[in-house]
């Protein structure tokens, strides 16, 4: 194994492809990876009632242990394994078991704010943005949320109006900026095909050329940011 570890990030708004996109560019290498799901990183909120945590704003960076996910990547990255926590979106809440995650070659970062804690983006070695349209992205939810998660279509709606659509104008979207590629429409055959094979030769420790940063900013004639 290579360390440290390829760290990708993927963000991107609710429904618009993060979790399709992370399974299939890791697929060839499925035995190398460890997926982070950032949903496994709500904060543990068993001090309220489940009533009180459906109330809560899941999609501001406050709902998220930022903390305890750098201690984990950093864990990772060092060569040690980690104990994940496990997310119920039914109970809105984490589950009392964890799962034993072992450092592998590739990490993949994935949730709606992946891009968007300034550490956490420090140890990302590749940054992809999910775009896809609020109005695909709206119905995937509904059908996901109510299948899937077991709420009812009223509040699926209420929450996309109160919370889901602000958060994302205000911080999903803007995190954008952070991304070194960004993926229409989720699933786009040609970006899984180009990422799966980046993923591959980072495995294969073959890597692919890399610019050093001097080299880089010498040729663009402008500095990187
Ligand atoms: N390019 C695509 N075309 C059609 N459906 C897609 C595409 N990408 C994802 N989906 C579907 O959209 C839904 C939401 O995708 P998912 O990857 O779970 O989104 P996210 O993780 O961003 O919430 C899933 O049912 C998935 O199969
Ligand atoms: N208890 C919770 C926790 C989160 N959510 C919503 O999940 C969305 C993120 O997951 P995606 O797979 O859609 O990226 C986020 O928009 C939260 O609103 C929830 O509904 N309940």
């Amino acid at each position: 194994m290579t360390y440290p570890s390829f760290v990708v990030g993927i963000a991107g708004g609710t429904g618009a492809g993060k979790t399709t996109v992370s399974r299939l560019i890791t697929q060839r290498v499925a035995d190398s990876v460890t997926r982070i799901p950032l949903d496994n990183y709500y904060r543990d909120l068993s001090h309220l009632d489940v009533e009180e945590r459906a109330e809560v704003n899941y999609d501001h960076p406050e709902a998220f242990e930022w903390d305890l996910l750098c201690e984990h990547l950093e864990a990772l990255l060092s060569g040690n394994s980690v104990e994940m926590p496990q997310y119920d979106f039914e109970i809105h809440n984490r589950k009392d078991e964890t799962v034993t995650v072992e450092p592998t070659d590739v990490i993949v970062v994935e949730g709606i704010l992946a891009l968007y804690d300034e550490e956490i983006n420090g140890m990302l070695d590749l940054r992809l943005y999910v775009e896809t349209d609020a109005d695909v992205r709206i119905l995937r939810r509904i059908e996901r949320d109510v299948v899937d998660r077991g709420r009812d279509l009223e509040g699926v709606i209420d929450q996309y109006l109160s919370t889901v659509k602000p958060m994302h104008e205000q911080f999903i979207e803007p995190s954008k900026k952070h991304a070194d590629l960004i993926i229409p429409e989720g699933a786009n055959r040609m970006a899984i095909n180009l990422l799966e094979e980046k993923l591959q030769n980072e495995v294969d420790g073959e890597g692919t050329r890399t610019w050093e940063r001097e080299d880089f900013e010498r040729e663009i004639g402008g500095q990187l940011r």
